[in-house]
């Protein structure tokens, strides 16, 4: 892929607070054009604090940023009217309502998409007269990334979208994430949902105090740890007698195998159990999630390995 495809560049971005806090020690990515990026991190990683300098609302201590080809700090007016910026708290005026919140931001907006139009994208035309006020926390979601999309952005910066949305909530944002991501936007996302990066993003990193430690797609994040198998044995057959090549751990009955090799580990395991008449109860084999891989990235890191 050629420089020019990359929507956005950050080359060894450092961002020190007045105090001397360095919260983003020297980060490095690319996103191109048309892809889901997920930045994800423990809390107080440093995720908010790199987006807001990719926005262009902070200039970086050190590092270079580039959006559609321009520092967001210092070419603000070129590169604002092109993206779009879903914050974590909108802020709106609680006494208007949904319409009269979108319209007026529809007035600061150039191209704005006709009021209408954005309410019905995040599925709020039906609220459209009801006072921001009376919105619930999820629908206020939905208004914040109705705002962010008047624009029609190349470039949407969405900051925990669906913190606060329902299961069906979140995946109606999911469906129109990818549709925007269908039609040529790009889209960086920070989230605590680990589900929500696995299912949405092309690629992801993973950021831990300032750094990013890991990065890639989720099935690449995800295909070096183990896969894990859970089972419980009955009563009066000890661990002790299963095949001493799974790697068994044992609670009581309750049995944890880790494998890099979950097909054969698997066909092992149930060789064993048919040949030795053994019901296995709750049975589950599972690949690792991006949830265990993050989890063990995090908790190395903490402990310095
Ligand atoms: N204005 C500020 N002045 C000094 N330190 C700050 C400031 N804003 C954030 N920090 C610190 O920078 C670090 C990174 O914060 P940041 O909000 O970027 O993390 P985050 O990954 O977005 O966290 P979370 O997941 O909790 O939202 C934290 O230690 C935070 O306390």
């Amino acid at each position: 892929m050629t420089t020019d495809q990359y929507v956005i560049t950050v080359d060894d971005l450092r961002r020190k607070y007045a105090g001397g806090f360095e919260a983003v020690s020297g980060i490095s990515l690319s996103v191109a054009r048309g892809e889901i990026f997920a930045l994800l991190g423990t809390n107080g990683a440093g995720k908010t604090s790199t987006v807001e300098l990719l926005e262009g609302l902070a200039a970086p201590s050190a590092g270079t940023v580039r959006v559609l080809g321009h520092d967001p700090y210092r070419e603000r007016a070129a590169v604002r009217p092109r993206i779009g910026v879903m914050l974590q708290e909108g802020g709106f005026p609680s006494d208007l309502t949904v319409a009269e919140t979108t319209r007026m931001w529809a007035r600061c907006t150039s191209g704005a998409r006709p009021v209408a139009e954005a309410l019905e994208l995040v599925g709020l035309g039906h609220r459209a007269g009801v006072r921001v006020k009376q919105l619930s926390g999820g629908e206020r979601r939905r208004l914040d990334l109705a705002l962010a999309l008047l624009g029609r952005p190349e470039v949407l910066f969405l900051d925990e979208p669906t913190t606060g949305l329902d299961a069906e909530g979140r995946h109606d944002t999911w469906d129109l994430v990818r549709s925007l991501r269908d039609t040529g936007t790009t889209v960086m996302l920070t989230t605590h949902y680990l589900e929500e990066a696995e299912t949405l993003a092309d690629r992801l990193a993973i950021m831990h105090r300032g750094r990013i430690v890991t990065t890639g797609t989720p099935a690449g994040v995800t295909a070096s740890r183990p896969a894990r198998i859970r089972f419980t044995l009955p009563d009066g057959v000890p661990a002790g007698r299963l095949p001493l090549s799974l790697q068994a751990a044992a609670q009581g009955q309750r049995i944890s195998i880790r494998t890099h090799d979950l097909q054969s580990s698997l066909a092992e395991l149930l060789r064993w159990a048919a040949e030795t008449g053994v019901r296995l109860t709750g049975l589950d084999a599972r690949s690792a999630s991006l949830e265990e891989a993050f989890l063990e990235i995090a908790q190395a890191e903490s402990a310095g390995v």
